[in-house]
C-alpha cells in the first residue's frame, strides 16, 4: 500500500533522506524510530506529497505521489502531532465537513458511529472541538480517516504528550486499524508504544533506515538496546 523505492530528499546539499526502501502492506503498522532530525517527518511528508523527492519514488496503492496532485491523497489520511480542525465546529460538524471535502457524504448515524468506533464519548459528539484534549482531537482525526475510507494512515508522533490512559486508548485504536486492513506508518519516539502497536519497527539514523525488525521478534528492552546502539 505504501512503498518507498530508493527515496531520497536533499535540502540544498544536506541529505535529509537517503535511498529509503520501505513497504507497508495492508494490515501492517510500521513504526519509525530515530533521533531528532533522523528523517522520519521527511519520509511522511514525501508520502503526503508535501514535498518532492530529490530522487526515488513514493507510491501509494501503486500510484506515484506527485506533490500537489490529489490522486494519491484520496487513499491516505494524516494524523499530525496535534490534530488541527475547526475549533468552533463540533466533532460531528468537523467530521461531516472533512469527509465531504474528501468526496464522501455520510448519514448522521454513520458519522456518530465513526466517532464512537474511535472511542469518542457520545456526549462529546456535539461539543465544539476547541475544548477537546489532544487525545480527543486524535479520535476525531482518525474518525475522518475511517469516514473517507483511507487505505493508509500516516501519523507523526501521535502519542507525544498523551497521558497513559489516552496512550492506551490510542494503542487500542491503532491495533483496530491494522485489523481492518489499514496500512499505518507512524513516526514516534515511544519505544514501548512501537512494540505494543507496531507490526514492524524501523530505526532511522541520519536520513537512513538502518534496521527493520518485526515487533513479534523483539521486546521493548531489546529494542531499546538496539536503538541505543544504532543512533
Ligand atoms: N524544509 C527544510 N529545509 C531544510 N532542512 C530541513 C527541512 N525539513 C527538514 N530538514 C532537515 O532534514 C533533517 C530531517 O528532518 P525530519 O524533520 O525529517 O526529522 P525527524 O526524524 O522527523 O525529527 P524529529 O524527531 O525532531 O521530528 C533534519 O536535519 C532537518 O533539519
Amino acid at each position: 500500500m505504501l512503498q518507498a523505492i530508493s527515496l531520497s530528499k536533499e535540502y540544498n546539499s544536506f541529505k535529509a533522506l537517503q535511498n529509503l526502501d520501505l513497504e507497508v502492506k495492508p494490515g501492517e503498522v510500521f513504526c519509525l524510530l530515530g533521533q531528532n532530525g533522523a528523517g522520519k517527518t521527511t519520509t511522511i511528508n514525501l508520502f503526503l506529497g508535501f514535498t518532492a523527492p530529490t530522487s526515488g519514488r513514493a507510491l501509494v496503492n501503486g500510484r506515484e505521489v506527485v506533490p500537489g496532485a490529489v490522486t494519491t491523497r484520496r487513499d491516505i489520511a494524516y494524523i499530525p502531532e496535534v490534530v488541527m480542525l475547526y475549533g468552533q465546529m463540533t466533532a460531528m460538524e468537523n467530521l461531516d465537513y472533512f469527509s465531504r471535502l474528501a468526496g464522501v457524504t455520510c448519514h448522521k448515524d454513520e458519522l456518530a458511529a465513526f466517532l464512537s468506533q474511535c472511542g469518542l464519548q457520545a456526549d462529546a459528539h456535539h461539543r465544539p472541538l476547541g475544548g477537546f484534549s489532544k487525545g480527543m482531537r486524535q479520535k476525531v482525526g482518525i474518525a475522518i480517516a475511517l469516514a473517507k475510507n483511507a487505505k493508509a494512515i500516516l501519523m507523526d508522533e501521535p502519542t507525544s504528550g498523551l497521558d497513559p490512559r489516552a496512550t492506551d486508548e490510542f494503542t487500542t485504536l491503532v491495533l483496530q486499524l491494522g485489523k481492518q486492513g489499514k496500512s499505518v506508518l507512524m513516526a514516534t519516539h515511544d519505544i514501548f508504544n512501537a512494540v505494543t502497536l507496531g507490526t514492524h519497527i524501523g530505526i532511522m539514523r541520519q536520513g537512513q533506515l538502518v534496521y527493520t525488525v518485526k515487533a513479534a521478534d523483539i521486546n521493548a528492552n531489546d529494542l531499546q538496546q538496539l536503538y541505543l546502539q544504532t543512533i
